[in-house]
């Protein structure tokens, strides 16, 4: 659904990617983890195609991204930090959106309602909570039943009821075939969710594995603690040395 291959972007010098090859299917849900700056935004940038990298190709259902801008209406995206027209209320931005995405006619307002929306649909984009903005952008990267989720930070700021509700939301979307791109550096919201880590180091590529293998080869439970183990100093050798035998 999503193959990567050999993707390096720069800026100037720095390496922010460097030669990352990856491939994503259906049904699949991905956390994309790495220290502050190894590179996440970066990548998840490269796929919206809001930043065009220098080497390597991104293919979505076998059509290279920057030839074809409309693979963008598969994808729902939910930013780290949303941004709205601050005086419109919430009611008019889900008018406006819908009004935008003729090509839809197959809406999910399931989040809507699980959050209970329509009882703040009256306030402006400016008056709402940080946590209420959060929901707002949750539910706008499900309305249009996209094939594709790209999350990022998604639960950061939502009590806990309504991170629970994103999640099962998200578990039932994977049942459903749907592909799943996750950041979030707090892996105990991870845990249940996740079926495939991908792990960024200094923009490379240190890990790109199931949960399962995962936690049979390092013999841990809980994401932290695997991803403890990838961090150790020679994870990445021995990864591509594993590789290298198929
Ligand atoms: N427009 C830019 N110009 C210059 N450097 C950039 C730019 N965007 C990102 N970088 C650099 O590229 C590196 C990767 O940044 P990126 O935002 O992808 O990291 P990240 O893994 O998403 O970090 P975080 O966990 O803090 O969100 C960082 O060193 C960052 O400073």
């Amino acid at each position: 659904m999503i193959e990567i291959a050999h993707l390096t972007k720069t800026f100037r010098k720095f390496k922010a990617l460097d030669d990352i090859s990856l491939h994503f299917e259906p049904g699949q849900t991905i956390s994309l983890l790495g220290p502050n700056g190894s590179g996440k935004t970066t990548l998840i940038k490269s796929i919206l195609g809001l930043m065009i990298p220098e080497k390597g190709t991104i293919r979505i259902n076998g059509n290279e991204v920057k030839d074809h801008w409309e693979y963008r209406s598969q994808i729902g995206y939910m930013p780290q930090i949303g941004r709205y027209p601050e005086n419109m209320t919430i009611r008019q931005v889900i008018k406006m959106l819908k009004e935008i995405r003729k090509d839809c006619n197959r809406y999910d307002e399931e989040l809507i309602e699980g959050f209970n929306i329509p009882a703040v649909h009256h306030k402006t984009m400016r008056s709402l909570s940080g946590g209420t903005r959060q929901k707002i952008s949750a539910c706008l990267s499900f309305l249009f039943s996209p094939d594709i989720l790209i999350l990022d930070e998604p639960t950061a700021g939502l009590d806990p009821v309504s991170s629970e509700l994103l999640k099962d939301k998200i578990v039932k979307e994977r049942a459903n075939g749907k592909l799943i791109l996750i950041t979030s550096h707090v892996l105990s919201d991870l845990d249940d969710i996740t079926t495939h880590i991908v792990y960024l180091q200094d923009g490379k590529l240190m890990c790109f594995k199931t949960v399962e293998e995962l936690k049979k080869s390092t013999g841990q439970e809980k994401l932290n603690k695997i991803v403890a183990a990838i961090m150790q100093k020679n994870y990445r050798e021995e990864y591509l040395l594993h590789e290298n035998n198929y």
